[in-house]
């Protein structure tokens, strides 16, 4: 499967098309929009999100909430858009409005896009950007993302993103049991974390970076389980579905690093603490002892679950601003900001969720390929059945 994703942060609309779904698919714009409401939640967030009410709109690929084997098109409107369209210039300006274009963005903000995206496609008025760089992006693929963990969920699959870390504030493993419980306690904490303890105190952070006009990053976690084993391959250095995962985390804007399992802590432990230890039984064939690589062994899924964490950099607009030089008068400026983000870990969270839910179901849908989904439903319940007889 693949997807595309089009549309400006303050354009008229964000659009994805994905091709490569099979036909037969259950599939709702409620599905969808449950998704799109859960990343736009979360403490720390600026008055954009008060604007938006983010609805999917299925343009194409679906008919009477079955999935036709053509592309999909889901397209969702930016309720902002009305406050900018003389400065978007959508629709193209008439005479006397010209005066808006000047409005232009000459002083790059340190830690976007802005001067070097600039510098490259000779943008010298930065919104050309900006607009484009924008989180605002990641509406569409956790619309994508959403079509993914449907069909995840429709064979068996279950995806959680939670927030771990926020301001060096940590969860506590131990306070979930079960995905199931892990998700019901994040689905009602405003930083989507299962440790109440610790959530009091990220609130805090944030409240306090807030104050302090600066900005805060964390740590999210992905979970998946019910994945069936050898997804991905060994084979080929672009067939590793850790890599990919492990790209598609990166991509997400502000994202710094990922760990997969035990992550950075493996440098400091011996091999006897790390690796996996195989074992079997008649009812559910081959397992691992432990999961400290995070279910998977030479780019595969080992079966066990999928343990994926990502960093995100701190926001980088801050009330408090960083200097900076302005492009057309070479003049050093520290700008003041109308609004931003103080802390997005858990929107992130939502978008973490949404790039790893795409790529197991692109690679599942890429191993037992059918144009129909009953037939590759079947196929993967046989390969379940086939692991456990070898
Ligand atoms: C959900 C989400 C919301 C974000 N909101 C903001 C924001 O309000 N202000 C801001 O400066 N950056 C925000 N960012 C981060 C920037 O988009 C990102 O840092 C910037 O585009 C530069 O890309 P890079 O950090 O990946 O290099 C957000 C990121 C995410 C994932
Ligand atoms: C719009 C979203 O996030 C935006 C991401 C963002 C950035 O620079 O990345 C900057 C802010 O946009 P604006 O400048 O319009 O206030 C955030 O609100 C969203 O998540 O839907």
């Amino acid at each position: 499967m693949r997807y595309l994703t089009a549309g400006e942060s303050h354009g008229p609309q964000l659009t994805t098309i994905i091709e490569g779904l099979p036909a037969g698919m259950p599939l709702t714009a409620e599905d969808i929009n449950y998704e799109l409401a859960r990343r736009q939640k979360g403490h720390g967030r600026g008055r954009r999100m008060q604007i938006e009410t983010d609805q999917a709109n299925i343009v194409s690929g679906v008919r009477h909430g079955v999935t036709l084997g053509s592309p999909v098109t889901l397209a969702v409107e930016n309720n902002d858009w009305k406050h900018w369209t003389k400065i978007m210039g959508i629709p193209p300006l008439e005479d006397g409005q010209a005066e808006e274009i000047k409005r232009k963005v000459t002083r790059p903000r340190p830690g976007h896009a802005d001067l070097v995206g600039g510098i490259k496609y000779g943008h010298r008025d930065m919104r050309n950007v900006l607009e484009r760089s924008s989180a605002r992006e990641t509406t569409v693929r956790v619309a994508a993302g959403a079509v993914a963990k449907k069909l995840l969920s429709l064979l068996g699959i279950e995806v959680a993103g939670h927030v771990l870390e926020i301001g060096g504030i940590r969860a506590n493993p131990a306070e979930y049991t079960s995905l199931q419980e892990l998700k019901e306690k994040t689905e009602n904490s405003p930083v989507r974390c299962f440790d109440e303890t610790a959530e009091a105190k990220m609130m805090e952070a944030i409240d306090q970076a807030k104050k302090d006009g600066d900005s805060i990053g964390g740590i999210v976690e992905v979970i998946v389980e019910g994945v069936p084993s050898g997804l991905g391959s060994y084979v080929h250095y672009d067939r590793k579905l850790d890599a990919k995962i492990a790209s598609a985390i990166i991509s997400i804007n502000a994202f710094k690093g990922v760990e997969f399992g035990l992550g950075f802590e493996m440098a400091r432990k011996p091999g006897s603490q790390v690796h996996d230890e195989i074992i079997w039984n008649k009812e559910t064939g081959y397992k691992r002892k432990t999961n400290r690589l995070g279910g998977f062994e030479g780019g595969m899924t080992t079966g066990m679950p999928i343990v994926v964490r990502g960093v995100m950099k701190p926001i980088p607009t801050l009330y408090k601003p960083l200097q900076s030089v302005d492009i057309d008068t070479k003049e050093p400026f520290t700008a003041s900001i109308e609004r931003s983000d103080s802390c997005a870990v858990p929107a992130a969270s939502v978008v973490a969720e949404a790039v790893v839910a795409w790529e197991v179901a692109d690679a599942i849908v890429n191993q037992y390929y059918s144009d129909r989904f009953s037939t590759l439903k079947e196929l993967v319940e046989q390969e379940k059945a086939n692991g456990r007889k070898f």
